[in-house]
């Protein structure tokens, strides 16, 4: 176990800074999972940490001791790749004991810490095996197995089930999740996946361009999220965003015109007043849409479904709202769910988030 502290990492490839002054403190044990659009540098402040990549400026701090400039070999971490980068001609057995071989650990101390890492990740019966007679996640496991026999301080993953398929993957996550519990170390994981970010973390860091845009608990990013690139990127379906103007505003009772879905009003409760007239971003996330409106309602609309994918357990909506896009979740099962049928609809006033002309969040 070990607590890392980033300070004002960053790192510059010639003239070119991809990560800008990283400030990040990690606790004992914590599941941090790094997460951002594909070039963002997620995988190079992995690297920075691991010691694979210099640091161009900044500190790392591991257990308090400055690591800045420490060979990768001296950090205490192990780092699983998406690639399993094992030895092709050698057998399991070998893969999981080079590490400790490499450390010029005792044969005598090598074989039972071996069976034991097999055990813990179901390789038993596959010891004898090459890693081209194992199925990827089984070739996975044994790179996490590899990892963890050297007993280290710190784990990073980057991006280590995206080689395999669905149902795979889910198991590999329960088993990741499994053995963080286990073994209780500081891991950072590095992912496109959104399931894999909100299960397996104990808190999110999302980063755009080489910056933090936001830390914390994953559904305290999912409900509270701090501006419009967040809100956008966290959540699969996306949140859906709509243009929408203030039309009146009583002390914290805001009363907003959507013009997109042609509703006229729509209270929501904000903390501070906003200017009549002020222009914001509305955002609602698909499964807060509501189906099944009767009667008048100020805020329901009309919408005709452009689009409708059935999952089995829950529909999805593509709505064409007078040249508008929206999606929508739908767990009801009904034939009224068809591609172009006409459906009312509401927003669930109380679920929507408001986002300033600079994509800030107003509360
Ligand atoms: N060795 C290098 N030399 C020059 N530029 C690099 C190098 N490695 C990475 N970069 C640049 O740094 C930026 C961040 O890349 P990085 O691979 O860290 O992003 P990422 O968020 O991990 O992306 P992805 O999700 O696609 O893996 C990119 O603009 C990339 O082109």
């Amino acid at each position: 176990m070990a607590n890392l502290a980033l300070q004002q990492l960053t790192k510059s490839f010639d003239q070119n800074t991809v990560i800008h002054g990283i400030d990040l403190a990690i606790e004992n044990g914590e599941f941090i999972v790094f997460v951002g659009p594909s070039g963002c540098g997620k995988s190079t402040l992995l690297r920075m940490i691991a010691g694979l990549e210099a640091i161009s400026e900044g500190s790392l701090l591991i257990d308090g001791q400055d690591m800045t400039a420490r060979n990768a070999a001296d950090r205490g971490i192990a780092m699983v790749f998406q690639s399993y980068a094992l030895y092709p001609n050698m057998s399991v057995r070998a893969n999981l004991a080079y590490p400790l071989e490499m450390a010029k650990k005792k044969k005598n101390e090598i074989t039972p810490k071996v069976l034991d890492v097999a055990q813990k990740l179901h390789l038993t019966e596959l010891l004898d095996r090459l890693p081209r007679e194992l199925s990827g996640g089984q070739r996975q496991r044994v790179a996490i197995g590899r990892a963890i026999i050297r007993e280290p301080k710190i784990f990073l993953f980057d991006e280590p089930l995206s080689n395999l398929d669905a149902e795979l993957r889910l198991q590999m996550r329960i088993e990741i999740a499994k053995l963080h519990e286990a073994l209780g170390n500081t891991m950072i994981y590095v992912t496109h996946d959104q399931l894999e970010a909100m299960t397996l973390a104990d808190r999110i860091v999302v980063f755009r361009d080489g910056r933090i845009e936001q830390v914390g608990k994953p559904l305290a990013i999912y409900h509270d999220p701090n501006n419009i690139f967040v809100a956008g990127f966290i959540g699969s379906p996306r949140m859906n965003f709509l243009k929408a103007r203030v039309s009146a505003c009583h002390g914290t009772q805001l009363q907003l015109e959507v013009a997109d879905i042609g509703v006229k009003q729509l209270i929501c409760e904000v903390q501070s007043p906003i200017a009549e007239g002020t222009e914001l971003t509305l955002g609602i996330r698909p499964e807060h849409v509501i189906s099944q409106v009767s009667g008048e309602q100020i805020n329901a609309f009309e919408a005709t479904i452009a689009y409708a994918e059935h999952l089995g357990h829950t529909h999805y909506l593509y709505l064409d709202i007078g040249g508008e896009s929206m999606f929508v979740l739908e767990d009801r099962n009904a034939d009224t769910l068809k591609t172009h049928a006409s459906l009312r609809l509401a927003i669930d006033p109380q679920k929507v988030l408001l986002f300033d002309a600079d994509g800030a969040r107003v509360r």
